[in-house]
């Protein structure tokens, strides 16, 4: 069986970190190249320095050349490096796994136009265990479809620049579609002063930020008279990294279309 070969952007970034472990922990997978943004302290040096053992893969500044090298490119960086990083992925043929977040509508859009000619999965969290609560969040949605509060409460370590997270507007984006409501519109994110009664249509975002939390989210249905919650935590980012190397083999072999962890894990 031929190994899929990965490039990792962002390569010493906290998930580059990972992603190249968890590659290079995968038989099916072959970490062929490895980048950064020219200017990069980490331009040059081998991959493996940081966590001690030398691998033969230097990190490159060209993306051009690095994605060239590889079957897929996997990229958990910033909006503007994804777009960059898509649009040569689909002019060089390559598959595209994207698990950065905090992307506008419009990037949304690119996305799906370059997955018309190159397969891309694109997640705001490719850990099994957040896709299987995903799951579950359709489940209690439709149950509890008449009085119950929808509030998602998540926390996250003081680097992260985007909030909410992509996994809690997710969530946000499942309960409303079971409630056959528009997340765009019934989403508050934050709420100060005198803000008046709760509108019972809406979905609450409440973002703490701090320290080394590596991501919890929490999905609380509140009734009169009972809560339920429903909660995630990650103790390691490992699972996601491992979930973007079953993303990268789930592409290989395909010609196009936008997938997301569900479909990678069977879950549709
Ligand atoms: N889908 C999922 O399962 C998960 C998604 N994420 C998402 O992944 C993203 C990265 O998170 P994290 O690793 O913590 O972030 P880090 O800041 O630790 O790493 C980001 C990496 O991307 C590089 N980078 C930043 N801007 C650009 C750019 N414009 N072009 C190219 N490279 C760039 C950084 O380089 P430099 O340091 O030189 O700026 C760095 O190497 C976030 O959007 C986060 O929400 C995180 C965990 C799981
Ligand atoms: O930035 C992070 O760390 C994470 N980001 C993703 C998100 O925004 O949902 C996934 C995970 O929560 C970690």
């Amino acid at each position: 069986m031929n190994k899929v070969r990965v490039a990792v952007a962002g390569a010493s970034g906290r998930m580059g970190r990972m992603l190249v472990e968890a590659a290079l922990n995968d038989d099916a997978i072959e970490l062929a190249s490895a980048f950064e943004q020219p200017g990069s302290a980490f331009v040059g040096r081998d991959v493996g320095e940081t966590s001690g053992a030398a691998t033969g893969v230097i990190i490159g500044d060209d993306a051009r050349t690095a994605i060239s090298a590889a079957d897929c490119v996997i990229d958990f960086t910033r909006p503007e490096g994804t777009l960059r990083h898509l649009a040569l992925a689909r002019e060089l043929g390559k598959a595209v796994v994207i698990g950065t977040t905090g992307l506008g509508t419009d990037d949304k859009v690119a996305v799906e136009q370059a997955s018309r000619d190159v397969p891309v999965v694109f997640a705001p969290n490719m850990a099994v265990g957040v896709n299987a609560v995903f799951r579950l969040l359709e489940v209690a949605a439709k149950i509890l479809d008449e009085g119950y509060d929808i509030e998602v409460i998540e926390a996250h370590h003081r680097f992260k620049v985007d909030a909410p997270s992509g996994t809690a507007l997710r969530m946000g984006e499942i309960v409303a579609r079971e409630l056959g409501r528009d997340l765009e519109h019934c989403a508050i994110c934050g709420r100060e002063g005198v803000t008046g009664e709760r509108k019972s249509e809406t979905i609450g975002f409440s973002t703490i930020r701090g320290g080394d939390i590596v991501g919890d989210h929490t999905v609380l249905f509140a009734g009169l008279g009972e809560r339920i919650e429903i909660t995630h935590k990650s103790g390691s980012r490992m699972p996601y990294a491992v979930g973007a190397m079953r993303a990268a083999r789930f592409l290989s072999g395909r010609r196009n279309g936008l997938f997301d962890m569900q479909d990678v894990l069977g879950l549709r």
